[in-house]
Order: structure tokens, then C-alpha cells, then sequence
């Protein structure tokens, strides 16, 4: 599904968050949203994940306005906000039934077994949240995105705080579940994106800095690193 975002405009107090951000993606991508701390990365996350209330703008997930019909746009969004906030002593278990209870999902149950297969959960489904590994807690936080097999996930910084290892797993994660969505996923880790991104947008101070395929990077930007790129979007 097509992601369009439209001269959002956001503010907290007197501080413009977000200015105008404006950015449009079609199906089936996964696209690094990059910027410094307080860019507005989340907060544009948040307003497409209807979590936010739109201040001024338009955000359209498949064509249809998410103001007009916030249910069914939340019914194709999965969402994983930044710090993956699960219920510590719920089971794994338990807290893909609450999910999939929000959900109202026809077969909770059948869709629970395939969800911890899908997020690699099999060996630790029993466990509490709070006994898990940072790596499989975040693996619970993707399961519960996706239980309601939305066409869009939403991804804040899903590998930050994770070890090497977990990087590398959480990453092989999100390129099996996103083969038939479009992901927006932000990061602070450039190797991220290379690995994963088809493409990137940049964003700083609240405005969209720059939008591109990582296939045209060596064009766009000869001899630049991503790291590079980042800088000076972003200085
Ligand atoms: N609830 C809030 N109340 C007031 N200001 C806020 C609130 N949420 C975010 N902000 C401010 O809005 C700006 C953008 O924050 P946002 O969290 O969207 O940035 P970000 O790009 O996601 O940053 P990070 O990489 O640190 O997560 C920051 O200056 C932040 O302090």
C-alpha cells in the first residue's frame, strides 16, 4: 500500500515539530526515515499511525485519508512505536491475546501460532515478557505489529538497543515480514539501511532534507557515504 504524506504541520507549544513535511511511496518498500534526535521522526510516525491527531496536512495510506476513515486505515497499519512498550508480566502468549482481542480478530488463535512462528517465537512463547531477552522482546513487539496483518508497518528504531547478533536477526525479521508491505522504518544505524532500505528519506528540524532511492545514492551523491549523505542533509 501507498504511503502520501502532505504538508503536515505539526507543533508542540510554540515549537514547529513538524513543517510541511511532505513525502509520497508506493507498495512494497521499505523505506529508512533518517534524521538527528528530535528531527520529527516519531512524531510523523505517530500521526500516520493515527496516534497523533493531525494538526494541519493530509496523510493517505492507499489513497484514503486517515482522518476520514481512521479505522480502516488502522486496520492496514501495524505499528512499532519507539521503546517497544509491552506488558512486562503479561506471557508472550497473553499479550498477543490482548492484541489480537484490540484487534478483534476473527481466529485469535490460529493467527497467534502463525504470528510466533513468523517472529521466531516458538521456544520462548511461554515465557514472561519481563524473562525475555531485549532481542526477543522487540521480536514480541513485531508480532504484536503485525497480528492483524496490516500492508504497512511502522517501525521506530526496531534494532536500537539491540546487540550485534540481535541487529542482524531483528534485520532478517523485518525483510521476511515486510516481502509484501511497504515498511517505513527509522534508525540511527547507516549499516542499517544499506542492508535493508530501498529507500530513504531524510528529514531535520522538521522538514524533509531529501528523498531517494538507495539504488541512485552513487549518482545522486558521488563518492558519499550514507554517513556522509546524513551530515550534510542534516549539519
Ligand atoms: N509530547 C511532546 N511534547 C512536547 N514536545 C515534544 C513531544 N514529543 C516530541 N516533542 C519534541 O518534538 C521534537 C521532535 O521529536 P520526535 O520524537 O518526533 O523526534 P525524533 O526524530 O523521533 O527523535 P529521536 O531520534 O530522538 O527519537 C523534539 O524537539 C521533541 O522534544
Amino acid at each position: 500500500m501507498s504511503i502520501h504524506v502532505q504538508n503536515l504541520t505539526k507543533h508542540y507549544g510554540k515549537q514547529k515539530t513538524l513543517d510541511n513535511v511532505t513525502f509520497q511511496t508506493p507498495s512494497n518498500r521499505i523505506i529508512g526515515f533518517l534524521g538527528p534526535n528530535g528531527a520529527g521522526k516519531s512524531t510523523t510516525m505517530k500521526t500516520l499511525a493515527g496516534i497523533l491527531p493531525i494538526e494541519s496536512g493530509q496523510c493517505r495510506i492507499d489513497g484514503i485519508d486517515i482522518q476520514q476513515d481512521s479505522l480502516l486505515t488502522k486496520q492496514n497499519i501495524g505499528y512499532l512505536p519507539e521503546n517497544n512498550p509491552l506488558y512486562a508480566d503479561l506471557y508472550v502468549q497473553e499479550m498477543l491475546e490482548y492484541q489480537a482481542a484490540l484487534y478483534k480478530l476473527k481466529h485469535p488463535k490460529s493467527r497467534i501460532q502463525e504470528v510466533i512462528t513468523l517472529a521466531g517465537l516458538e521456544n520462548e512463547q511461554h515465557k514472561k515478557i519481563k524473562e525475555l531477552s531485549k532481542g526477543y522482546k522487540q521480536r514480541v513487539g513485531l508480532a504484536c505489529a503485525i497480528i492483524h496483518d496490516p500492508r504497512v508497518l511502522i517501525l521506530d528504531e526496531p534494532t536500537t538497543g539491540l546487540d550485534p547478533n540481535q541487529i542482524l536477526e531483528i534485520r532478517q525479521l523485518i525483510r521476511e515480514l515486510a516481502q509484501d508491505k511497504t515498511v517505513l522504518l527509522s534508525t540511527h544505524l547507516m549499516q542499517e539501511v544499506e542492508a535493508i532500505c530501498d529507500e530513504i528519506i531524510v528529514i531535520h528540524q522538521g522538514k524533509i532534507k531529501d528523498q531517494f532511492m538507495l539504488n541512485d545514492k552513487a549518482q545522486r551523491y558521488p563518492n558519499l557515504s550514507m554517513e556522509d549523505i546524513f551530515v550534510l542533509l542534516t549539519k
